[in-house]
């Protein structure tokens, strides 16, 4: 029986290799890398009339990233209609028809790297609807087959940001591929339009943020410290953190709000975060993790990542961080060690 195991395993890597080599070597492929952030600082104030929050924060990029790689293959019209109808005909989720003349065909391969696969549609993927948008926002009107694999090392409803880093890095690489200026103001109004994360991918590093977490105020000096994150297997709902937050919400102090100010380099930020007891309200387990976190490195390094339910802690070393992620996966949570890092959404030049 095992050995039946291994050999399905390893054809299946041969054949994903092998799938991977051929639809993305040649011209016209790119590599981008999409990387997660952590908040260093989440200060939620007033609910909006639209339903969204104010929000002061702090947000840093890990080197922990997915791996997005997109191709674009020029097509007819009626050659993208066909295609479209014969996937809706087969009933295939993993395309989806986009663009301002319904030009853009997108299909997305999702290859989970977390150990908790979780499907989406590409209709719902955040890759997809970033390329959507921006294909409406400027007026891209050529047919093509637009081709996205993307390698999820990032858990989902972690408060990691993965699904916005991935729209982040479409929207970077769409721009690339379609002659946009690098810092063209339309790909920064889709990233502000997509959710309150998105916006932060462009600019990565170390960077503060307000309106409801998606106007860049200014960048800080990053730092390479490590980190190690944990995460339960139940994730949680950003909707519904903010919802709970709203029963009871937490003022910012003003001590808080001055040490932002203050603060030039991510290493002077202090970490908080008002909307974390929303979530340990909504997922327990979380209480757990962050005292366990904090009986190793000390509360004041020990943070819930945005709505979580991924929490991170600053570590001394890599190698601290390294022992951390191997002990919480012996409690049987999904753990790794990474570090903060100066990365964006970006291409990976040479590819
Ligand atoms: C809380 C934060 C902190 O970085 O991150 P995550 O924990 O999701 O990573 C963000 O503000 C989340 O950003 P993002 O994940 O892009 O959320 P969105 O899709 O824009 O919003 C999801 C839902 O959260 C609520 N929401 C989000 C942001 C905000 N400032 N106020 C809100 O009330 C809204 O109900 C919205 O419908
Ligand atoms: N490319 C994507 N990767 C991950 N989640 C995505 C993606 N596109 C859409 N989603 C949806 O967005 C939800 C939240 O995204 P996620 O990356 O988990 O961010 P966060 O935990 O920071 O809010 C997921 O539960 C998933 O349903």
């Amino acid at each position: 029986m095992a050995g039946n195991t291994s050999e399905v395993d390893m054809m299946a890597a041969a054949r994903e290799a092998q799938w991977s080599a051929a639809a993305f070597m040649g011209p016209g492929a790119v590599k981008l890398v999409a990387p997660a952030k952590v908040n260093l600082v989440l200060a939620i104030g007033a609910r909006r009339p639209d339903g969204y929050h104010n929000a002061d924060t702090v947000m840093h990029a890990l080197a922990l990233h997915d791996t997005v790689y997109l191709r674009i293959e020029a097509a007819t019209a009626d050659e993208v209609a066909q295609a479209a109808a014969a996937a809706a005909a087969a009933g295939r989720d993993d395309v989806a028809l986009g663009g301002p003349a319904d030009n853009l065909l997108v299909s997305i391969d999702l290859a989970d790297r977390t150990g908790a696969a979780g499907s989406i549609a590409a209709a719902d993927n955040l890759a997809f609807i970033a390329a959507d948008r921006l294909a409406r926002a400027v007026g891209w009107e050529d047919p093509a087959h637009v081709q996205l694999r993307i390698e999820k090392h990032i858990p989902a409803q972690a408060g990691l940001g993965g699904g916005s880093s991935d729209a982040a890095a479409v929207l970077v690489g769409l721009a690339a591929q379609w002659g946009l200026a690098a810092d063209d103001e339309r790909v920064g109004e889709c990233a502000r339009a997509l959710g309150a994360d998105v916006a932060f991918f462009l600019h990565g590093g170390c960077a503060q943020l307000d309106g409801v977490g998606e106007v860049l105020r200014r960048r800080l000096t990053s730092s390479k410290r490590a980190v190690v994150l944990v995460k339960p297997a139940a994730g949680v709902s950003t909707a519904e953190a903010f919802r709970r937050f709203d029963e009871a919400p937490l003022a910012v102090p003003d001590e808080v709000l001055k040490a932002i100010e203050n603060a030039d380099d991510a290493a002077e930020v202090p970490l908080f975060n008002n909307l974390a007891a929303a979530s340990e309200a909504l997922l327990p387990e979380l209480s757990a993790v962050r005292a366990w976190l904090a009986e190793r490195v000390g509360a004041e390094n020990v943070l819930l990542s945005g709505s979580g339910s991924a929490t991170y802690a600053l570590a001394d070393s890599f190698s601290q961080a390294s022992a951390l992620a191997t002990a919480a996966s012996a409690e049987g949570w999904w753990a790794r060690p990474t570090t903060l890092s100066g990365l964006r959404a970006a291409q990976v030049p040479g590819r």
